[in-house]
């Protein structure tokens, strides 16, 4: 297959989508921009899923089918790179890559409705990766029942490696993920008059405390997991003791026994916390991803490939406790996700992600090469 190069077009692409980030469920604007590239395209089937976008290519020969998935949603950060093509959504980002996710799916679309494969593909433009999940009903949809593939793949952008790097690992690859809201409702009150209020402040700084002891504490110093609380509210005005406060968070773990586990030790501790601010506790899970699994022997013959493949640098990494609900995909479909290095200083959820772009021209051709082989 002759190596293409056309790394201004994924360029302007890939900064056209920058510039229109959206939430999970909402990539209106991004679904649009998409259809009106394949709807100019000979022989590719184009059904909408919600505000997603299955497009299958018949193979010549068509005995088996390869999929194919792009992630679209964007992330609620403020984009501080001062890029001239920086998003145009107030608040929102592709902080996490989905833009060139979406810029090499869409081009390896545009190749292969030209360029016929002998197996057939299938590519899945997901909605809501980052939240509250667009793959567990992606999957229950009859379009992914009819276009059922035998193999399924997908990449990652991994700012820590040079660009063109294709990093990844047999087995597991991305951590099991919870989220975890926690409400704490008590009295709240007169500043003045603390004994008469419970006061949500003090409640959730010892809980957030707290919660730093699951992992240090009660998880096999063998096994891994993490707990985070990305976020926190509470109160109202400087004078007024809060009656309410809210932590936002998310669990990882590499097993489902170690989440089950860190989940009951986080609601011990929120039972503890009730009992000595005289509060009550709401806990809520939110959106939970199965983990990465990727199938040994496709990932032996994916390196294998790789490896000798000259647009990409292989390299064998670890698993990460990072997140991905392509994890579900490769529950009922076997396959294979991998970083793609983007060269950032930059890390993925940053406000400051500026992935190096020329990453992507490489990955096309190494996608090429590798899809249309299987
Ligand atoms: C690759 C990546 O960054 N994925 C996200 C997935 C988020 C899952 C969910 N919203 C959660 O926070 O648990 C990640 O944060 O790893």
């Amino acid at each position: 297959m002759d190596k293409l190069r056309f790394t201004e077009r994924l360029a302007d692409r890939r900064r056209a989508l920058h510039q229109i980030p959206e939430p999970g469920f909402q990539e209106v604007k991004t679904q649009q921009f998409l259809l009106d590239i394949f709807k100019q395209l000979p022989d590719a089937e184009v059904h909408t899923w919600e505000t997603g976008i299955v497009v299958f290519i018949p193979g010549t020969e068509g005995a088996r089918t390869i999929g194919w998935r792009s992630d679209m949603d964007g992330l609620p950060i403020t984009e501080e790179t001062g890029l001239p093509f920086a998003s145009k959504h107030e608040g929102m980002m592709h902080a996490c890559g989905h833009d060139m996710h979406m810029t090499i799916g869409s081009t390896l679309v545009e190749y292969f409705a030209a360029n016929k494969p002998a197996s057939n593909l299938v590519f899945f433009f997901q909605p809501a990766e980052e939240g509250p999940g667009g793959a567990e009903p992606m999957l229950k949809s009859e379009l992914f029942e009819r276009f059922r593939p035998d193999e399924m793949y997908a990449l990652h952008i991994a700012p820590e490696y040079r660009a063109g790097t294709v990093a990844v690992k047999p087995g597991i690859l991305f951590a099991n993920t919870s989220e975890l809201f926690i409400d704490l409702w008590g009295k709240g009150g007169h500043a003045a008059f603390p004994d008469q209020t419970e006061d949500m402040v003090v409640a959730a700084g010892h809980l957030v405390t707290q919660l730093q002891t699951v992992v240090s504490r009660n998880v096999d110093p063998l096994d891994a997991a993490v707990v985070t609380i990305g976020k926190m509210e509470a109160g109202t005005k400087q004078n007024i003791i809060a009656g309410h406060a809210r932590l936002e968070g998310t669990i990882r773990t590499l097993s489902q026994a170690a989440m089950q586990e860190v989940k009951g030790r986080v609601e011990s501790l929120a039972a503890g916390i009730e009992a000595a601010f005289r509060c009550r506790a709401v806990i809520d899970y939110g959106a939970n991803y199965m983990q990465v699994y990727n199938d040994e022997k496709l990932t032996a013959e994916f390196m294998t490939a790789a490896r000798s493949h000259e647009a990409v640098t292989l390299v064998e990494c670890g698993k990460a406790m990072t997140g991905e609900d392509f994890g579900y995909f490769l529950e009922e479909v076997p396959g294979v996700m991998f970083w793609l290095g983007v060269n950032s200083e930059h890390g993925l959820h940053s406000s400051m992600l500026d992935p190096d772009e020329s990453a992507m021209e490489p990955a096309v051709n190494w996608l090429i090469s590798w899809l249309g082989s299987r």
